[in-house]
């Protein structure tokens, strides 16, 4: 049996159980693609984060990144959990609003935050804007003056390093298209533009190097670095960082070769390093704030599908058809994401093949995996991916014009539906019928 499966996992008859619920059922009663969250799991990360900062004594605050899964229900739990969370878009800051999630507790990030957007994010008294560029310093000193109001912000630095991830999920590299420059002296410039301006209360300074990452070095040379410009700004502007935030980007396990620390055993790494620079430059310590969002979510998640069609290929892997595919995962298909899969209806019965699962949308690259060791399956099996949980649903696209699935949270044995399938009609809402004149 797959590894990444516990043994309390397993019902009698052999079925997955997510959060006590037989997936079996739940694929049965709300149909299949399904994306089914075991919530239990999403608490207990999100408590293992807050408690090694308790530990360690330090100020804090775990802010939930919500691009890895952003609906209503997601921001309820987060808040429930005493845990912040950073928006991205009007978009997600309006399902934080109807979640009722505290606004004080709200980080708004982006690296080209329309005046529209600024101005939603100061009428609803968000926590803080992590500010990207210097653009969006006139945007928001307009916003602000117009709305005669004021604002808690954080620059947000580019701090020079290159974290080992797949090219597309590194951010903290020179190049990168967000946040300032520290070297070439953009970041020190929009320090002073910020403290020039009195609706603007500059509470600290930020880096985010990447998604995905493995190893410790990474957040270690961030926080130092965070530390030393701090440092060296208290120095030069007499401005002292009360909170310095590494960003998120803890890797996860997806398949067997992957050897992630515990996402935690990251942060304990950060803390440490923030602490020592602090005691080394007689720094006050800050608040460390966390942005983790794949980690939160990604183990909790599964993607539920009942097999189709198949293709045998002499001499090559057959191809398994499921009834989703890129429209509801993209990852395997935009970063080669590999997931491991298992035979949801039947987890005792034995491996024996190797097997191309593939999607059913019209592009030879929609395959969900290039290779799943699987027992031989038939139609009508129910398949479940592991580990979809962070930007799955979130990136899901409607191509071919299939409907987005639905999203069930399961706890302690009890199953809910949190996100309704869309049907044929939600895929024609928008559309006008165009006449001629
Ligand atoms: C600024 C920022 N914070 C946090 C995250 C969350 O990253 P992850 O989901 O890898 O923890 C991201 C995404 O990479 C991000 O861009
Ligand atoms: N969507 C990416 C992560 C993006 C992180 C956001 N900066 C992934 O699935 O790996």
């Amino acid at each position: 049996m797959n590894s990444q499966i516990a043994s309390s996992q397993v019902s009698p008859e052999g079925h997955l159980l997510i959060g006590g619920v037989d997936s079996v059922s739940l694929a049965k009663k709300y149909g299949t693609p399904l994306i089914v969250y075991d919530v239990g799991q999403i608490r207990q990360q999100i408590r293992k984060f807050k408690q090694v900062f308790e530990e360690e004594k330090t100020s804090y605050a775990v802010s939930y990144a919500s691009k890895a899964f952003a609906t209503i229900a997601m921001y309820q739990v987060a808040a429930e959990e005493g845990a912040y969370t950073d928006v991205v878009s009007a978009g997600e800051l309006y399902t934080a609003l109807k979640a009722s999630f505290p606004m004080e507790r709200v980080s708004f990030h982006g690296n080209n935050k329309s005046r529209a957007e600024l101005e939603m994010a100061v009428k609803n008294h968000v926590g803080k804007i992590i500010i990207d560029n210097f653009y969006e310093i006139k945007l928001l000193k307009e916003v602000l003056q117009e709305n005669d109001s004021h604002i808690k912000v954080m620059l947000r630095l580019t701090p020079g390093i290159s974290a080992h991830t797949h090219e597309y999920d590194q951010t903290g590299q020179i190049d990168s298209k967000f946040g300032f420059d520290l070297n070439s002296g953009q970041a020190a410039k929009a320090l002073q533009e910020v403290l020039a301006e009195p609706r603007m209360d500059m509470v600290g300074i930020h880096a985010h190097i990447g998604s995905q990452i493995f190893e410790l070095n990474g957040f270690e040379m961030a926080a130092q670095k965070l530390m030393q410009v701090a440092s060296s700004w208290r120095e030069k502007y007499g401005y002292t960082a009360k909170i310095i935030n590494v960003g998120g980007g803890f890797g996860i396990k997806y398949v067997s070769s992957d050897h992630p620390l515990k996402p935690e055993a990251f942060v304990k790494a950060i803390v440490e390093t923030i602490k020592q620079e602090a005691a080394k430059n007689d720094y006050p310590l800050p608040e460390i704030d966390i942005e983790p969002g794949r980690s939160i979510v990604g183990p909790a998640g599964y993607n539920l599908y009942q097999v189709g069609s198949r293709k045998d290929v002499p001499g090559l892997k057959p191809y398994v058809t499921v009834d989703g595919g890129m429209g509801d995962n993209i990852r395997p298909a935009l970063y080669q994401a590999e997931y491991e899969t298992v035979l949801a209806n039947n987890l005792k019965a034995r491996e024996e093949e190797h097997v191309r699962i593939a999607g059913k949308y019209c592009e030879s690259g929609d395959l969900l995996s290039a290779d799943a060791f699987l027992p031989k399956t038939k139609p009508g099996d129910i398949l479940a991916m592991l580990d979809t949980g962070a930007y799955g649903y979130s990136m899901a696209s409607n191509y071919n014009r299939n409907p987005r699935p639905a999203v069930v949270f399961a706890e302690n044995g009890h199953a809910q539906v949190v996100v309704k399938r869309e049907s044929l009609e939600d895929l024609v809402r928008l559309d006008q019928s165009y006449q001629e004149d």
